[in-house]
């Protein structure tokens, strides 16, 4: 063990808890059922459920600690690190075997879409780190301190910390700044937090430094590059991000350094490297702006695109969803339900509560007497819609009947005028987001292709108006039918 990372260890005891992690019940469960599918690749018995956070098929690993760092820095492995800022990107890094992860204030302009990163603040951090912690089975995560939180005193910068280990669940902080941030390190790694400093290219201080600047390119400011470097190491700091320095410059500091640097832009001679997720997976388009230490390996962002309007396109076409994407229902059934549909017209009276009846009655009887005609119907419709809808939903139910209304709602002329327009189908479905494609679909299917269905509600014996067919209920007879309503 080198001498200062030795003493850094002993300088900042740290409870073993942070050095070793326990593994979350989640992830012991996860565990445990790896090992089954592994041991019994045939089973088909074991199904994983969709709402597990974490893939099952994802090989178990081991936690990296403190001490696998100072392993890899000693057997000089070069240390992996990456940016993660949601599940999905932890997830991956963490699949992919990176011994580091960061939640780095980057995911503010990368993840956020904010202009820099001095705008993201400590919560919203927080919220990306207790993200990212639940993705990661095995590597270190590090959360960055937003600008704003650990500047103004070392007692404001440990309150951060501590909140971020604890609320954000991360395994060790990041902050900017060399010598005049040493006794806030101090004070952090004292209270048995492991700090990974960053210095050279400090992105919370590119006002100071005149932009995203290479740093480190003169003597002197090499010379100061050093003096920050052992200044946080003897502050404590368990490594240190070299950002945007020369090669040369970054690999000496390594050399006289007894910690780990993770270089961003400072070449192959640091301890480790570190790269934004963001930009070495090529999601953004062509032509935004990359810092010239980024290397892509991936085209995200093309990929994304053709499946997103691969997507679109077989929605438009119909092909998407196909019969395999939807649920199955018994024959008997769905025959009863098209019989009573189609020759009954409508609900049987013990589907529908007669207060119900009553009460969208005489809510009908007053809206429709305050209102002008064009205006009347559609009011009238979903008026009737809602307040089944609330009824129903108080019962703690939604009978099939509220999605059939909903299903074979229709919203064509005489309301959708230039004046009034049809409700989008949009709204529709929103409205009824409780009936599926197939249902309308199912219920298309039955009435011919391009006839007209609609529907009017029966209950007690009484019709109300959803715009029935016969033209006994709102009064109208409708012409059209469901595909004008959703093209
Ligand atoms: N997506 C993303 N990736 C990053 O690596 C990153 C961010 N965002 N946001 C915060 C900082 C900004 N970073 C940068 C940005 C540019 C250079 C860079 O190479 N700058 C050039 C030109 C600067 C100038 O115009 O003077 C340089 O030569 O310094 C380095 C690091 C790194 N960080
Ligand atoms: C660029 C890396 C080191 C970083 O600080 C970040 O992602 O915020």
């Amino acid at each position: 063990m080198s001498k200062a990372f030795s003493k850094t260890l002993r300088l900042a005891p740290r409870p073993s808890s942070l050095l070793r992690p326990a593994q979350s019940p989640l992830q012991s469960s996860l565990v445990s059922s790896q090992i089954k599918t592994a041991s019994t690749p045939t089973a088909t018995s074991i199904r994983h459920s969709s709402h597990s956070p974490l893939s099952p098929t994802t090989p178990m690993r081991p936690r990296t600690t403190i001490h696998t760092l100072l392993s890899l820095y000693k057997a000089h492995t070069p240390i992996t690190m990456i940016t993660a800022s949601d599940f999905p990107s932890a997830h991956v890094a963490d699949a992919a075997g990176m011994d580091m992860i960061l939640v780095g204030d980057s995911l503010a302009m990368v993840t956020l879409g904010m202009d820099d990163t001095s705008e993201i603040g400590l919560d919203e951090m927080i919220v990306a780190c207790r993200a990212v912690g639940r993705g990661v089975q095995g590597a270190f995560v590090v959360g960055d301190l937003p600008m704003g939180s650990y500047e103004i005193s070392p007692t404001q910068a440990l309150t951060s910390s501590i909140r971020l280990i604890k609320a954000g669940r991360v395994h060790a902080v990041k902050l900017e700044g060399g010598a005049p941030m040493a006794p806030t390190i101090r004070a952090i790694t004292d209270a048995g937090i492991p700090v990974l400093a960053h210095i050279g290219l400090t992105p919370q201080k590119q006002h100071a430094l005149g932009g995203f600047r290479v740093q480190g390119k003169s003597t002197s400011s090499a010379l100061a590059l050093l003096r920050d470097a052992l200044a946080v190491q003897e502050a404590g700091a368990f490594g240190v991000v070299l950002e945007a320095v020369p090669a040369p410059v970054a690999e000496l500091v390594t050399r006289k350094l007894a910690i780990p640097t993770i270089g961003i832009g400072a070449g192959a001679g640091c301890s480790g490297q570190v790269i934004v997720q963001a930009d070495m997976l090529g999601n953004y388009p062509p032509g935004r702006y990359l810092p010239k230490f980024v290397k892509r390996y991936g085209d995200v962002w093309s990929e994304s695109l053709q499946a997103i309007e691969a997507y679109g396109k077989e929605v438009k076409e119909g092909l998407y969803p196909a019969k395999e994407h939807t649920y199955p229902m018994k024959r008997e059934e769905m025959a009863e339900f098209r019989r009573v549909v189609e020759e009954e017209g409508g609900l049987r009276d013990k589907d529908v509560d007669p207060a119900v009846v009553e009460e969208t009655k005489t809510l009908s009887v007053s809206l429709s007497a305050s209102l002008r005609r064009s205006e009347r119907i559609m009011v009238l419709k979903w008026a009737v819609v809602l307040s089944l809808k609330t009824r129903w939903r108080r019962r703690g139910a939604e009978p099939a009947g509220w999605r059939r209304i909903v299903t074979v709602g229709r919203w064509d002329p005489p309301f959708s005028t230039p004046k009034s327009p049809a409700p989008s189908s949009a709204l529709c479905a929103s409205i009824g987001s409780r009936s599926s494609t197939t249902e309308a679909a199912m219920v298309r299917g039955s009435s011919g292709s391009g006839s007209s269905f609609s529907s009017s509600i029966v209950g007690s014996g009484s019709r109300l108006g959803l715009g029935s067919k016969d033209g006994s209920g709102g009064g109208e007879a409708i012409e059209g039918g469901w595909d004008e309503v959703e093209r």
